[in-house]
């Protein structure tokens, strides 16, 4: 039986506290192979029924890419939009995505039409595949800072849009668009919090006994 020691436990958690939304990358490829390495280690994630719902795709095409990337500043410029004043000001100098440097583009999407699983555990609740998905997500990106790669999470674009650059499948739901590459710089606190926009609280916030 495999055994985890309190040095393996301390250093999980740091790597909890330590892994970021990454927006800042450094001009470099990241070597062959890395990228799947990522979606094996995704892979192993628990699934609804054992649904395997998540499909990713490599965004390599210079074309597509500059299509998200336009979509992401029509999305950005429209969210700014929304706010006034001293928020708005606030927004307007936050970076909220890396598109522009980042050496690897992931897109991923949520399969609901497949029927690996037997739809076991979705009658009831079929949002238990996007679920599915965003928990293969939260583990590449643990993987990804073990092994000092970073990534961040972009949702400031139109799923509609990107579903037509990528010309994906109807039945798959967009559910991320990952940029991934080596961090500019290593902090154990959130961009937002540094840039006070919002900060993290205790969890004792979001917890409740009944
Ligand atoms: C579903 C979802 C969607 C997004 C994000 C996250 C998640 C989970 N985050 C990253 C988010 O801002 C970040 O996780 C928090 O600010 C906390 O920072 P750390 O992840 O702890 O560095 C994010 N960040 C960003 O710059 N642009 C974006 O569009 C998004 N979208």
């Amino acid at each position: 039986m495999i055994e985890f020691d309190d040095t393996f436990r301390r250093q999980l958690r740091e790597l909890f506290v330590w892994r970021r939304d990454v927006r800042r990358f450094r001009n470099q490829a990241l070597p062959d192979g890395a990228v799947e390495r990522l979606i094996d280690i995704a892979c192993l994630s628990p699934s609804v029924g054992l649904s395997q719902p998540w499909r990713f795709v490599i965004v390599d095409d210079p074309e597509r890419r500059r299509a998200v990337i336009d979509d992401f500043k029509t999305c950005n410029a429209d969210a700014l939009n929304c706010y006034s004043g001293e928020r708005a000001a606030r927004y307007a100098t936050l970076k909220l995505s890396g598109l522009e440097q980042a050496p690897c583009h992931l897109a991923i999407f949520a399969d609901k039409a497949s029927d690996i699983g037997h739809g076991l555990g979705r009658a009831t609740m079929p949002e238990t595949t996007e679920y599915s998905v965003v928990s293969a997500i939260t583990a590449m990106w643990l993987a990804a800072r073990a092994e000092g790669i970073g990534l961040g999470w972009v949702s400031i674009l139109n799923p509609q849009r990107i579903h037509s650059v990528l010309d994906v499948p109807v039945s798959w739901k967009f559910v991320a668009y990952l940029c991934i590459g080596y961090p500019e710089a290593e902090c154990d606190q959130p961009e937002l919090e540094r840039a006070k926009w919002e900060h993290r609280r205790d969890a004792s916030e979001f917890t409740l006994r009944r």
